[in-house]
Order: structure tokens, then C-alpha cells, then sequence
């Protein structure tokens, strides 16, 4: 564990209470809470070192790790500086969560017209103005980065840098050709999308994750490489504006790291729409230009070809510890660039932290807000809080939806528990098909001794929603029988949830 010491020069943090949380992106940065200023005149502890400002706390990076800890961190009155290369809310706010969930509800509005005389309703033709879906977009993460920007500005405690730093020793960055130091750094550069080593990229143009969501002509054929959240997730929007869509993906499945059964159903309805899903299919060459691309992919070992109009590459995230510098301290990397962490978010160098999406693990936002709350409770309030055993939901935002938490089978059998499972489709839950939104899968794993609840995957409208059922559950310890006769309202997609704990009963392992 690294050297804690520094901790004893923090100013007293137990005068104020916080307990309020980063609940929305609209709190997350929130104004400047004037108590917490009076406090922090009279107790900032840094001291000045001569070669530039010495803060308490420097938050490099300002994502959706790094702008709630600043935040926190002042209104305990530490003297902090938020160091930010680009737009306040990083990836998620810019580039992630909410461009791409503000593009598939148009998505999602664009397949409902088409299809609108299945719920005996008749639209007229139906016509995606791509541009206007992206003008949408924009729009919205203009406001919410707008909020984010003057809350952090009304902050007057919290010193916002703009520009790209560099370590140059331990807790020392220089930014701007000035060298800042601290008695705590704490490290959230996020990821970017990783650009594979496929022959030909390079002179070939290709969209990715964030070129895709500034397209104003829809793409009369997109091939994806990458079957993984962002392949599924664009691959469905594009097709519902109009697209057609081939996803090459490497693995076997697609969202590989979900059960079978789970990822099958999501692949049965994506195909259903008229996407062609190809497993087992590593891009290896692109060739082409403008408006026409050829993909040669080896699948199961023979060379295939993949013609489209354009190409966008969905293969992973790498890490932004590239050219920062860090080996001018001891932070220790793994072999892919993330930081290596303990379960307490310390790094190998003492009073260097690491969080959010730089730290590798589960790439979210809200594990990254997640992460800001454990490293305040441990550093600011003494706390010992790990990220070891804590429940971890995500969402995947196709159609279905899938909600995860926790284990999957394959996991929970891999770790060597005895499983009882219950599965429930979606077609059966009366208020799926009185919705017209059928496919999927509901699945409750749980721990054969104790019955506790290990995991749970809700493939179904509104999947990532209801699954907060579970996750309530499993953060409380409780057994799927407590679920059982719980009382859910009819007619709601959550009775399913409750068909399934119903059926959960014991089950062999297939080895
Ligand atoms: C297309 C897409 C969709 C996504 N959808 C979801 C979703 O629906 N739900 C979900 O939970 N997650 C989603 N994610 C993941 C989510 O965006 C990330 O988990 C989250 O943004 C991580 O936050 P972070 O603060 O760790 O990193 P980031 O948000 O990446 O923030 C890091 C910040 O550090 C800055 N920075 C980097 N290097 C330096 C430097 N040297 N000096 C100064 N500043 C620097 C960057 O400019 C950036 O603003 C999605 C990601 C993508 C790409
Ligand atoms: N809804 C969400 O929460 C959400 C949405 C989007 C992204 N994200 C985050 O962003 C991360 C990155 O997403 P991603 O989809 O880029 O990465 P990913 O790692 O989830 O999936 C990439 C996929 O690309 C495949 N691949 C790699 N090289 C290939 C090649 N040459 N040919 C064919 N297939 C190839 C791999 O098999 C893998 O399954 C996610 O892990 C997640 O943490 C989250």
C-alpha cells in the first residue's frame, strides 16, 4: 500500500458534512457552497514551493471521474486544480453516453414509424434527416456541458486549467509550460478508441465511435469491426436510420463476455432487423476510399470479403497514459497501458491515485463516479472502502436492452459456485407483447448454498432499467426467495423479473 503519511497535513474535513451525492450530470458539478469557502480560507495547507502553485489536490482529467472528485474535494476545502485538455465531461458527456443514447432515441423513433401498422397506426413515408438527429445531439450536450462549465466556474475554490499535462517527478505536472505541484494527484484520463492493427488502415478512411455520430448523409452501407458495446449499439441505430449494416466481429459472439444464451437472443434480434452478423470473422486488410470499402476478414480460418460504403472500427479503448509522462514517477502500468490500482484506487507511487476508465476494469460512467466517491470516503474522510465485491450494474442501449449485474453463469461457475438459474423470455410477460416488444431473455443466477443472488442479465425492453431490481437486491445480501413473493404490478415488464426468480431451481454445470 503506498505511503499514506501525507494525509496528515489535510485540513480538518469533518466540519462539514456532504452527503449529498452526484446523482445527475446536472449535479455532478454542482455551484460552489459558500460554508465550505469560508472553510477552505482558513485551512488550506499548501505549502508553496517556489517553482509554481502547490495545491492540496491536482484532478487530472476532467471526465466523469475526475470533475465530481474536484468538486468534492474543494467543498472539503482542499486547494485544487482540475486540469482538462479538452471539454469539461469528458467521453461520456462529449463523445459517449450521452450523444450516442440522444442519437438512438431518434433511432428508436425512426423504427417505430416504420413499423407503426403493427400497432395499427399509419404514418406516411418515413424519412431520417440525419443532420437534424446530430443537431439534436449537439444541442443537448451543449446544455448539459453548459451546466457542468459554469457550475465548475461558480466554483471559485476550484482552479480549472485548460491545456495538457505532463508529469515531470512525483506530484509535479507541468501544463501550459508551468510546473504545478501537489500533496495528491489524482489520475483520470479516461481511454480513446484504440485503432487496431488491421493492414491498409491507415490509408483508408474510417469512422469510430465518434466520427459516426457527426455523419449528416446516412451511410448506405456501414461495415463495423467490432461486435462489442459500441459495435451493437451503432449497428442498431445505423440500421434503424436506414443503414445497411455488417458487423465483423473476432470472437465467437457478439458482447462476448455475456452468456451464450443472452447474446444469442441479442444477435437473433439485431438479425431480425436486417443486420448481417459475422463471428469468428478478424479483419485483417481495408482497401478503398471514399464511399467504398472492402474488408478481408479470416473467418474460421478463410479469407472472406466485405464490401460497404463506409467503415468504422469498434475494436476497444486504449488507455490516455501515453505521453503523460509517468515515468517520471512511480506509477506502475499493466501491459496495456491502464494504471495498475490496489482495491483502495492507490497506484504504486504514493499519494497518486488512479480512477475511472484509466485504471482499466469495467469502463463506465458510473463506476467512474463510483470510484470519486470511494477515493473521497478513504482520503478525505479516513474511510478503508474498496472497489473489491462492490455490485456493478451496466447497460447496453440496443433493442432490447440488456441490463447486467454482476455474474454471469459462466463466471459464477468459473469461480466455482453451485448455480441455481431461472430464465424467462420476454415474449411470455403480458406486457411485452401488449407493448409489441418481445425478444428476450430474462436470467437469475444465484448461489446454490446460500441461494444469494450472484447476477442477473435483463435482455428486454427497458432491460437496463428493471435490472435495478437485482442490483437493489444484491447490494443488500438478499436471497432470490425474498424476491420470489415480492408483489409486482400488472401488467409492467418487471413481472417478468418476478416469473423468473419463480422458476430459478438447481443446475448441472454442462462440464
Ligand atoms: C461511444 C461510447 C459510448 C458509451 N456509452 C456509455 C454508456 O451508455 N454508459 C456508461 O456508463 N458508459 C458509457 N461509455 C463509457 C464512458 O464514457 C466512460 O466510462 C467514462 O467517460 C469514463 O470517465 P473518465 O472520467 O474515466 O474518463 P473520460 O470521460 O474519458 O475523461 C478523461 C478526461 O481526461 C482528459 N485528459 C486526458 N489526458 C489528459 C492530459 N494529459 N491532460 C489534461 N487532460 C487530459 C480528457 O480530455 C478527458 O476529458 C461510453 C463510451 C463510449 C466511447
Ligand atoms: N452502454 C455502455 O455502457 C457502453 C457503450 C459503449 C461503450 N462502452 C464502453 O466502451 C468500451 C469500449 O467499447 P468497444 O465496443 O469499442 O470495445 P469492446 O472491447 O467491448 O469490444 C470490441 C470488440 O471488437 C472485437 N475486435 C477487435 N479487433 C477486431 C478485428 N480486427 N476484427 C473484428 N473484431 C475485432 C473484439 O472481439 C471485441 O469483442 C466498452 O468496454 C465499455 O466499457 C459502454
Amino acid at each position: 500500500m503506498p505511503d499514506q503519511t501525507n494525509d496528515r497535513t489535510q485540513p480538518d474535513v469533518n466540519k462539514i458534512e456532504d452527503t449529498r451525492d452526484q446523482a445527475t450530470f446536472e449535479s455532478i458539478a454542482r455551484p460552489s457552497d459558500p460554508a465550505s469557502d469560508a472553510l477552505q480560507e482558513t485551512q488550506g495547507t499548501a505549502p508553496s514551493t517556489g517553482i509554481g502553485t502547490h495545491y492540496d489536490a491536482i484532478v487530472l482529467g476532467g471526465g466523469m471521474a475526475g470533475v465530481p472528485l474536484a468538486h468534492r474535494l474543494v467543498y472539503k476545502g482542499f486547494k485544487t486544480a482540475l486540469i482538462e485538455r479538452a471539454e469539461l465531461g469528458g467521453t461520456c458527456l462529449n463523445r459517449g453516453c450521452i450523444p450516442t443514447k440522444t442519437m438512438i432515441a431518434s433511432a428508436r423513433v425512426a423504427h417505430q414509424a416504420y413499423l407503426s401498422e403493427q400497432w395499427g397506426v399509419e404514418t406516411g413515408e418515413v424519412r431520417v434527416h440525419l443532420g437534424r438527429v446530430v443537431d439534436r445531439k449537439d444541442e443537448l450536450v451543449r446544455s448539459i456541458r453548459a451546466g457542468s462549465e459554469r457550475n465548475v466556474a461558480q466554483n471559485k475554490n476550484l482552479t480549472l486549467i485548460r491545456g495538457n499535462a505532463r508529469f515531470v517527478g512525483e506530484r509535479r505536472l507541468v501544463v501550459n509550460g508551468e510546473e504545478i505541484s501537489a500533496e495528491r494527484v489524482f489520475i483520470a484520463v479516461g481511454t480513446r478508441n484504440r485503432v487496431p492493427g488491421i493492414e491498409g488502415l491507415e490509408g483508408v478512411p474510417f469512422l469510430d465511435s465518434t466520427t459516426a455520430m457527426e455523419l449528416r448523409v446516412v451511410p448506405p452501407h456501414l461495415v463495423i469491426v467490432g461486435g462489442g458495446h459500441i459495435g451493437v449499439e451503432f449497428a442498431q441505430m445505423y440500421r434503424r436510420f436506414g443503414s445497411d449494416v455488417t458487423v465483423l466481429q473476432s470472437a465467437p459472439y457478439l458482447l462476448p463476455s455475456e452468456d451464450e444464451d443472452i447474446t444469442t437472443a441479442l444477435r437473433e434480434a439485431l438479425e431480425a432487423e436486417g443486420i448481417e452478423v459475422v463471428a469468428r470473422a478478424r479483419a485483417r486488410r481495408v482497401e478503398g476510399g471514399e464511399g467504398q470499402v472492402r474488408v478481408t476478414a479470416s473467418v474460421d480460418g478463410e479469407d472472406r470479403i466485405y464490401p460497404g460504403t463506409h467503415l468504422m472500427i469498434a475494436a476497444g479503448r486504449v488507455p490516455n497514459t501515453d505521453g503523460l509522462g509517468l515515468e517520471a514517477t512511480g506509477v506502475g502500468l499493466d501491459g496495456h497501458g491502464f494504471i495498475r490500482i490496489n482495491d483502495c484506487l492507490e497506484t504504486t507511487a504514493p499519494g497518486i491515485w488512479a480512477l475511472g476508465d484509466v485504471r482499466g476494469g469495467p469502463m463506465f460512467t458510473h463506476t467512474a463516479r463510483d470510484d470519486a466517491r470511494i477515493i473521497y470516503q478513504n482520503v478525505v474522510k479516513g474511510q478503508d472502502l474498496s472497489i473489491k465485491d462492490r455490485v456493478v450494474p451496466w447497460g447496453v442501449f440496443t433493442d432490447p436492452q440488456l441490463g447486467r449485474v454482476g455474474l454471469s453463469e459462466r463466471e459464477a461457475r468459473a469461480a466455482g459456485f453451485k448455480l441455481k438459474i431461472g430464465t424467462y423470455e420476454a415474449r411470455k410477460v403480458a406486457k411485452a407483447r401488449a407493448n409489441g416488444e418481445t425478444r428476450g431473455l430474462i436470467k437469475v443466477v444465484a448461489d446454490a448454498s446460500t441461494d444469494r443472488i450472484l447476477g442477473a442479465a435483463v435482455l428486454m425492453a427497458e432491460g437496463a432499467e428493471l435490472v435495478h431490481e437485482f442490483v437493489t437486491a444484491m447490494q443488500l445480501g438478499a436471497r432470490y426467495t425474498d424476491l420470489q413473493d415480492m408483489i409486482h404490478i400488472h401488467p409492467t415488464l418487471a413481472e417478468g423479473l418476478n416469473n423468473a426468480l419463480g422458476g430459478v431451481h438447481y443446475e448441472e454445470g454442462l462440464e
